[in-house]
């Protein structure tokens, strides 16, 4: 995507991908507003002419440019309203697009790191304008057309005259450095624009409402964002001065050629070495020549903008094809081994410290085992690869002998479950809320309802107006639910796949107390048990609950990034360390403290 035709090429391919007859219509109807400015042209030196030489002919000098004149009008209606409407279908086209580039990544690298996410940013912002830059690209060659059509008449009067055509550069160059200087002030504030529109979302989220109201901080929220808009206001301006310079210094330029043509005529005119007819339609061309320039600059700028979001796209493109998951190895229809973990070591993308070392793993088939650690021990870490949202630094994860990443990922993740601690709330209906967990039946109502009251949803489910059918959520206007109600969908929607290869609940309980907590993780463990056992499931938990902890077969204990000890409760606890001291300690102030 670095050259200009690659670019223009891009845009016009989309636009003829959004609608191919629009496409075509305009590009024939800036033809014809080409042709129709020279025909106009030639019409006033005719007629100016023919007045003194051949009265008969003013009829047809007149009628020509009468012709010419209602083209152009006509042209410039129609354009205008085709290309505003194909500028919408393009944004579509260009919203699907990147709605299909940034779900069709298979990592979650770029919706978790902050320079991937201004990108992402700007592109969202810049479908309009990249569709804008088609008609950008096309008024911009319509306009180099007129350009050599008037070219070719000005050089019929005097061959000297095609170098005003010259006197047309600068404004394009400069036109060019104003733009690279917007794009690149734009670039530079993304971040800035986007922490912005984080913050003046949250202070109209309602959730954070409530602290920031309590801890007194809308004040802070409100100047931070601020500070944050005037410091992208500041950059922008001081652009758009800049800006402004370059392309006043191009337009004085050619103001200059222009003067300099017209007197150069008038002097030929008053030697009698040309007629005024020819006066009058270098006159008449220099003036639609500083429209078709005016035409053509606005056009590169547009484009110029155009080709800057257009990058952004094709790294995102790029991208998904670098993430592009390779592996199309078979899925076992059932664990028989189980998965290992050999060596594991795990750094997110953009950091050098290791957030997983080391880790040597072995989940059986057919078991539940649960993960603890401290805070930022890298659980959830662990769950994101398990679950192929990031791959390994180094080392390998293999399920049943085959390392996951030469196995289908997609084939992998429609045989896991997972219930995470930020789950989604999806604005949809309770039923599908809670069906999407397995999208082929999302509207499976029986399936739905054992999902739900294997979760423990269904009492939630039995308190909405219209049941499973209740729409929930704000955006929409439906029925709006508890932190903890939210909870029982999502741990719902993990129990929708009836025997999946690994099923992971990763504390989508800090809503809930202990004892609710141990009740859902109880059911989560045994929901669909033989069905499970049939197809060497692993029950993965994390939780920081050791009476969760320890209905597990298998428990590892993780800290910082390391597997520091593992095994079965009684064999933990008979060992001592690490995990018998924080059982203790548990117990301990559930038994001693406050009832909870
Ligand atoms: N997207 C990310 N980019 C960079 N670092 C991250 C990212 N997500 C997590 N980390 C870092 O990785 C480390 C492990 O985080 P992780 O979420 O795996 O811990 P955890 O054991 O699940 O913690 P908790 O019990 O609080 O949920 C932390 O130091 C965290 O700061």
């Amino acid at each position: 995507m670095s050259g200009r035709p690659t670019v223009v090429g891009s845009i016009l391919r989309l636009a003829y991908a959004a609608d191919a007859k629009a496409t075509v219509l305009v590009v024939a109807l800036a033809c014809v507003n080409s042709v129709s400015v020279a025909a106009s042209g030639l019409s006033v030196r005719w007629l100016a002419d023919s007045a003194r030489a051949a009265p008969a002919m003013v009829l047809w000098a007149a009628l020509l440019g009468a012709l010419a004149y209602a083209a152009m009008a006509a042209v410039e209606r129609v354009q205008h309203n085709v290309e505003v409407d194909l500028t919408e279908r393009v944004d579509l086209v260009l919203s699907q697009r990147l709605f299909r580039l940034t779900g069709g990544v298979p990592t979650v690298e770029h919706l978790e790191r902050a320079e991937y996410l201004d990108r992402l940013s700007q592109i969202r912002r810049g479908t309009e304008t990249l569709a804008g830059a088609c008609w950008g690209a096309v008024g911009a060659a319509s306009s180099v057309l007129s350009l050599l059509l008037s070219a070719w008449l000005l050089a019929l009067v005097h061959p000297a005259l095609v170098l005003l055509v010259l006197f047309a550069i600068p404004p394009l160059v400069c036109a060019r450095r104003a733009s690279g200087v917007i794009g690149r002030a734009r670039a530079a504030v993304a971040g800035a624009e986007r922490r912005e529109a984080r913050l003046h979302r949250m202070a109209t989220d309602a959730g954070a409402a409530k602290e920031l109201r309590i801890s007194g901080s809308s004040a802070a929220v409100s100047s931070a964002a601020a500070a944050f808009w005037d410091e992208a206001t500041e950059v922008l301006v001081r652009a758009g001065r800049r800006a402004a310079l370059w392309r006043a210094a191009g337009w004085a330029l050619f103001a200059l050629g222009y003067i300099g043509a017209l007197a150069f005529v008038a002097l030929l005119v008053a030697r009698g070495e040309r007629t005024p007819g020819d006066l009058l339609m270098v006159a008449g061309l220099s003036t639609y020549l500083r429209t078709q320039l005016n035409n053509t600059v606005e056009g590169s700028t547009q484009l110029a903008e155009g080709r800057h979001v257009m990058a952004q796209f094709t790294w995102l493109e790029r991208h998904a094809a670098d993430r592009r998951h390779t592996g199309t190895g078979r899925v076992p229809s059932r664990l028989a081994d189980g998965i290992h973990l050999r060596g594991v070591s795990f750094a997110y993308p953009g950091t050098d410290t290791p957030v997983l070392q080391d880790v040597n793993l072995f989940l059986r088939a057919g078991t539940t085992v649960a993960v603890v650690g401290f805070n930022g021990a890298g659980k959830t870490s662990l769950v994101k690869l398990l679950t192929g949202m990031y791959e390994p630094t180094s080392g390998d994860i293999e399920v049943d002998g085959t390392a996951l990443r030469a196995i289908d990922l997609d084939a992998w993740r429609s045989r896991t479950s997972a219930a995470f601690q930020d789950f989604w709330q999806p604005q949809v209906s309770a039923g599908q809320a809670i069906g999407l967990g397995d999208l082929p039946h999302v509207d499976d109502r029986p399936a739905v309802a054992r999902a739900a009251a294997a979760a423990n949803a269904d009492t939630v489910v039995a308190g909405l107006p219209a049941g499973f059918d209740t729409r929930l959520g704000r955006v929409f206007g439906g029925a709006d639910l508890s932190h903890g109600q939210w909870q029982r969908l999502a741990t719902g929607r993990a129990l929708m796949r009836a025997t999946p290869l690994l099923a992971i609940l990763d504390e989508p309980t800090a809503a809930l107390d202990p004892q609710s907590e141990h009740d859902l993780y109880e059911r989560f463990v045994g929901a669909g048990r033989a069905d499970r056992a049939a197809a060497g499931s692993i029950t993965l938990l994390v939780s920081h609950r050791f009476s969760t902890v320890r209905m597990a077969d298998h428990i590892v204990v993780l800290a910082a990034g390391s597997v520091v000890q593992e095994g079965s409760h009684e064999q933990l606890m008979a060992a001592g360390g690490h995990y018998a001291d924080l059982y203790r300690t548990q117990s301990r102030a559930y038994t001693a403290g406050p009832a909870l």
